[in-house]
């Protein structure tokens, strides 16, 4: 189907989608970025992925037009330009590594603390993490891609689990990352981290 934009109303989003607790969320803080409240304009990106702008910020988000399985593939992606430097629309594939993604929409990917895809800079494809239901906005969560991001912010995902400031994987501890998924390259960078840390403690250093 072509892209068609549609005018959505406050009360068929309201009759829509979104349960009792995740209005509350909504109403509390998502008026700042995420088309949930004053109505949004929906474009269809592809067979299974829309993307809506808020009315009032003119924010956009991903969201699900089909359902897919945990582990599932949504989408294969690339590059428009690869970037030595982060800017707050890049992923991080490598050191000094950082690319526009293609196809361009994907970039209005959201962070969530409790995310439900990943972006595999292994495999350049985006993975479910866990089911995705039509009608669940995508997201990712941006230090498993991004080690120092260039412009940090304090997240308004509203999970249980959220972390508040999210800057790079580079701020986070291992106990903060918890399970959550990273790319392999954000894991290596974690080992080499805690590898350094640990061989600079005093208890390791041989004094003698
Ligand atoms: C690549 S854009 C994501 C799409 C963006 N919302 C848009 O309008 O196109 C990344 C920016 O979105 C905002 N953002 C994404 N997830 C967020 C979250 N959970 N909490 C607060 N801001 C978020 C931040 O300003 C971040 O720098």
């Amino acid at each position: 189907m072509s892209a068609q934009a549609i005018a959505h109303s406050m009360e068929e989003l309201s009759a829509k989608a979104l349960p009792a607790s995740r209005k509350v969320c909504a109403d509390k803080c998502a008026a700042e970025y995420r088309p949930l409240s004053s109505g949004f304009v929906s474009t269809f990106v592809s067979d299974w992925a829309e993307r809506r702008q808020c009315n009032l910020s003119g924010h956009n988000a991903l969201y699900a037009r089909k359902q897919f399985k945990a582990g599932e593939v949504l989408c294969e992606f690339g590059w428009r330009d690869l970037l030595e430097y982060p800017t707050y629309l890049t992923v991080q594939t490598g050191e000094d590594k950082h690319i526009l993604l293609a196809p361009e929409w994907l970039e209005h990917i959201n962070h969530s603390c409790e995310p439900n895809v990943l972006f595999n800079t292994a495999t350049f494809k985006l993975e479910a993490l866990r089911e995705v239901q039509p009608g669940d906005e995508l997201c990712f969560f941006y230090p498993s891609t991004e080690w120092a991001m260039s412009s940090p912010f304090e997240c308004k995902c509203c999970k249980p689990s959220c972390l508040g400031l999210i800057a790079g994987a580079s701020q986070l501890s291992r106990e903060q990352l918890g399970a959550r998924r990273l790319t392999d390259f954000i894991a290596n960078r974690l080992d080499e981290r805690d590898a350094g840390a640990s061989s600079d403690s005093p208890s390791n250093s041989n004094s003698d």
